[in-house]
């Protein structure tokens, strides 16, 4: 299905909605998605600290156009104004797709009954969904990120998961003493654990296999860095945005006693994301 934008949509049109917050947008949010039907939206109830899948990136991941609401706007809606609220935004609205806790209205008083009751037409509840056993729900994934396991993280998101930068200067050490890197600012994004990852960047829509270090350069300057490393290309534009798709973790972060033994330890960590990648396609 082609992508859908909301600004293109007339919100008449729209029959079917799923209500949520959806800043993972991972596997249990697909699967309320998938019985939205032709003429399906998804209602984003947008809060401060959607940090997997910022507003701006969320399109991406659906071809349903999104809506936003800002959680500030409507928390102080009884549960009857939120209903008359989004039954007047979606005049022809005929379903509702939610989650089993889906909660609204002020201080979350209302849950499924109470939107079985206050909204006439279909509600379709999604009973919860698991992958290898656990719950997937955005703040497991937040937490799985933090510890740097993103193995499981990408095994409850669907897909890799993935932030977006734009290119900053850097200590201009790389190059010289070690290795070339895009030196990142990353803003909205929760990061990993410090350390190093094997990750794909991608730079204008071409996909590089990658070696990304995160995490304050305790073994030069100190200070804070997100660079990314391209294997086996040198690459010498600037970028105006770059995205970085996490894989698998290689390494904690460390203090080496000289650069001569970072420079070894980099060339290892290039060696083990090579043969990563070569094992994992
Ligand atoms: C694959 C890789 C692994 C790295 N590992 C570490 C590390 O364990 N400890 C550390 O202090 N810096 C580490 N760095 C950061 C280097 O110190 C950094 O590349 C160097 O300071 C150059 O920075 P620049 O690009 O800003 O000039 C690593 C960099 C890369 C590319
Ligand atoms: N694991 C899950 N199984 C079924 N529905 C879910 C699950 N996680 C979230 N939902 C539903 O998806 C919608 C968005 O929920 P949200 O609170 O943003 O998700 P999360 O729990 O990941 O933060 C809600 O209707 C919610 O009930």
């Amino acid at each position: 299905m082609k992508k859908s934008s909301s600004i293109l949509i007339n919100k008449k049109d729209i029959t079917a909605i799923a209500l949520g917050g959806f800043d993972g947008m991972h596997l249990a949010h697909q699967k309320l998605f998938k019985h939205l039907g032709e003429k399906g939206a998804i209602v984003s109830i947008e809060s401060e600290y959607a940090n997997l899948t910022p507003k701006t990136y969320r399109q991406e991941y659906s071809s349903y156009p999104i809506y936003y609401y800002l959680l500030e706007n409507i928390k102080n809606l009884s549960g009857q104004e939120f209903i008359s609220l989004i039954k007047e935004e979606f005049p022809n609205l005929k379903k509702i797709v939610v989650g089993f806790d889906f909660c609204f209205g002020k201080n979350r008083k209302n849950c499924i009954n109470e939107l079985k009751e206050l909204f006439k037409g279909e509600v379709v509840v999604v009973d919860e969904v698991k992958t290898h056993g656990i719950a997937i729900h955005s703040r497991v994934i937040r937490d799985y990120i933090k510890d740097g396991n993103i193995k499981m993280a990408n095994s409850l998101l669907g897909r890799e998961y993935k932030i977006f930068g734009t290119q900053v200067k850097g200590q201009g050490l790389g190059s010289k003493s070690f290795v070339p890197t895009i030196n990142l600012n990353i803003e909205d994004f929760i990061l990993p654990t410090e350390g190093v990852y094997a990750t794909k960047t991608i730079i204008n829509e071409e996909e590089y296999d990658s070696v990304t270090f995160l995490g304050h350069r305790v073994t030069t300057d100190g200070s804070f860095a997100v660079e990314t490393h391209i294997l086996g290309k040198e690459i010498i534009n600037k970028f105006s945005l770059v995205q970085i798709k996490f894989y698998d973790k290689i390494r904690e972060n460390k203090k080496f006693d000289s650069f001569e033994a970072l420079k070894k330890q980099i060339e290892v960590d290039i060696n083990k994301t090579k043969e990563f990648f070569s094992k994992a396609v």
